[in-house]
This record gives C-alpha cells, sequence and structure tokens, in this order.
C-alpha cells in the first residue's frame, strides 16, 4: 500500500441493494486493509466545507484571552480551545504544535443529562463571533449525517442488519475539533511534531485538510505514506473503538501530522456512538472467540481521554 484508496459514497444511497452492497464491500476492504481512505460523492456541498474553514480562521485570529475563556480546562466534557502545546497526541514523545478547538454534541444547559453530569453531555463553548455557532452546528450535522451514511456501509459489509449502527448513532458522542498548525519555519525537530504518532480513538473520523501538506499514515510494511489533500474528498478513518467492536476486523492505523511548511488548518470530524451504548465484539462477529471485554463507548473515551490530556485527572469520567 503506498497511496490511499479513493472511494465513492454514491452507491450507498443507491435504492439497488446490489449497488448499496458493492460499496460496503470497497470500504470494508479498505477497513480491513488500511484503516483509511479518501471519500468522495459524500454529500457535502464543497461550500459547507469551504465555509468551516472560514470559521477556523476567524476563531484561531481571536486575540489570545478571548481562547484562553474558552479553554477546554474548563470542561469537563471535552470542549473548548485546546492551546499550543497543551496536547500530546503520542503520550511518550514531546507536545504537539497545533492548537484545536472541540465541539462536541450540542445540549442546551437545561437538559436532564447535562444537570445529571453525565459523561460528555455537556454544555459547548461558543466565540463571540456573529452567527458562528449556527454555521458550526450546520457543519457539525453534515459531518453526522456522512458518518451515519459510511456506517450504514460498515453494516452491510460486516454482514450486519444495515440499521445495525443506526440507534447507536441516534444522540452520539461526536467531537468537530478545528485545528492549526503553525508554519515550521524550516525547523523540523520532530517528524510528528504536529500531531505526535496516534491511533483515533473512535469509530470513524472524518478529516478535511486544507492544501498543504502535513498528514502521513503507516501502511502494514512500517513504511510512512503521505496523505496529501485531494481537492472535494474527505479522509476517513478507522479508530481503536471500531476495532475493538469488530473483534480487529477493521484496523485502526497510525498516523501522524509533519509539522508544515506553511500555515496548516485541518477540520476532524470524531464520531464515536451514542454514550451508554455497549461496544460487544460478540454483536459483530459470530462464532469467533471475543478479543475484548464488552465497555460502553463512555467508558472507553474517557479512558483514552484522560491518558491524552494532563489537565484530566486519570480517573476523570468524561
Ligand atoms: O490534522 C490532521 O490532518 C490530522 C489530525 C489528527 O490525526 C487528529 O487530530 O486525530
Ligand atoms: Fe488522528
Amino acid at each position: 500500500m503506498s497511496s490511499l484508496p479513493i472511494i465513492s459514497l454514491a452507491g450507498l444511497r443507491s435504492d439497488d441493494p446490489a449497488e448499496r452492497q458493492a460499496t460496503a464491500t470497497e470500504l470494508g476492504r479498505a477497513c480491513r486493509d488500511v484503516g483509511f481512505f479518501y471519500v468522495i460523492d459524500h454529500g457535502i456541498p464543497d461550500s459547507v466545507c469551504q465555509g468551516a474553514f472560514d470559521l477556523a480562521r476567524q476563531l484561531f485570529a481571536l486575540p489570545a484571552e478571548d481562547k484562553e475563556a474558552l479553554s477546554i480546562k474548563r470542561s469537563p466534557h471535552n470542549r473548548g480551545y485546546v492551546a499550543m502545546a497543551d496536547e500530546k497526541l503520542n503520550p511518550d514523545a514531546g507536545a504537539d504544535m497545533k492548537e484545536a478547538f472541540n465541539i462536541g454534541t450540542d445540549f442546551p444547559a437545561d437538559h436532564p443529562d447535562v444537570l445529571a453530569d453525565k459523561p460528555f453531555r455537556g454544555v459547548n463553548f461558543w466565540p463571540p463571533i456573529d452567527g458562528w455557532r449556527r454555521r458550526a452546528l450546520d457543519y457539525f450535522d453534515h459531518c453526522l449525517e456522512l458518518g451515519r451514511t459510511i456506517h450504514r456501509g460498515f453494516s452491510l459489509d460486516l454482514g450486519l442488519a444495515e440499521d445495525f449502527f443506526a440507534g447507536h448513532l441516534s444522540k452520539p458522542i461526536a467531537t468537530l475539533r478545528m485545528l492549526r498548525y503553525p508554519p515550521s519555519a524550516g525547523k523540523v525537530e520532530r517528524e510528528d511534531g504536529g500531531a505526535g504518532t496516534h491511533t483515533d480513538y473512535g469509530n470513524v473520523t472524518i478529516l478535511a485538510s486544507d492544501a498543504v501538506a502535513g498528514l502521513e499514515v503507516l501502511n502494514r510494511q512500517g513504511e510512512w505514506i503521505k496523505a496529501p489533500h485531494v481537492p472535494g474528498a474527505f479522509v476517513c478513518n478507522i479508530g481503536d473503538c471500531l476495532m475493538r467492536w469488530s473483534n480487529d476486523t477493521y484496523l485502526s492505523t497510525p498516523h501522524r501530522v509533519r509539522p508544515p511548511a506553511k500555515e496548516r488548518y485541518s477540520i476532524a470530524f470524531f464520531l464515536e456512538v451514542n454514550p451508554d451504548s455497549v461496544v460487544d465484539p460478540r454483536d459483530i462477529v459470530k462464532g469467533e472467540a471475543p478479543k475484548y471485554e464488552p465497555i460502553t463507548c463512555a467508558d472507553y473515551l474517557a479512558a483514552r481521554l484522560n491518558a491524552t490530556y494532563d489537565h484530566r485527572g486519570a480517573d476523570e469520567k468524561a
């Protein structure tokens, strides 16, 4: 594998079950062999995607004190602003040279689950920019819909009922994460200095990037291959939760971001499933010994996030 497959999702929206199955099989092959693929014909208009990059540029251009007022350190629910060098995606390496802003599934402050302080069900933080919240949530909703479509493909490929994942995706844990990598000015001390080598935690990640290079993926032969910007496409990858759920049928693949030559923006949408969904390999692979114990999505994700951030106590719930 020296480049990532590009898959048209048009077939998943067909009325013809054979066409849906053919696309699902193509997706499934990528998930088994590579764990990374581009999607085209994904249904998100380019103008919507470009609009999200405008929002990211506006946000990161705010004065430092405005961004600090939105700090993720004030959110027990993984929302808000992560300052430069505040995160280590690879805990064994140095800090990541990037800043980020997380938006989660949007809950009102008086929602019963928010009042009960349930894990991952918190309020979002919003920058003081007119119309920003509405436009960001519009992009979030487009990504969620795409994520649900991709999961229909996974179900068909895995030989499950086509709506197997739909019930787990009614109000899922999902994070829209805007990222800004500063220019490296020719100084690259670590090849993964932008984002440390890691696998993603959830089910699937849907990533949009600008035209500046940086993302690299480790193939099965142990070689780093570039994942260049493909105009109009998203890069998708399998996360550890779906790898676990599928008893390692689908693979989550290590990747990193090399410090970019020029300032680089990307927008990731990390999709998990509903917080209380039980991730149990026995529901997906029949007749195979399960390699993992059942665990709720919220417990699994909390454990992974606690290992990534210093500001989260090791036993923090969400
Ligand atoms: O910015 C990118 O291209 C990838 C970022 C990434 O892998 C992540 O945030 O998990
Ligand atoms: Fe990642």
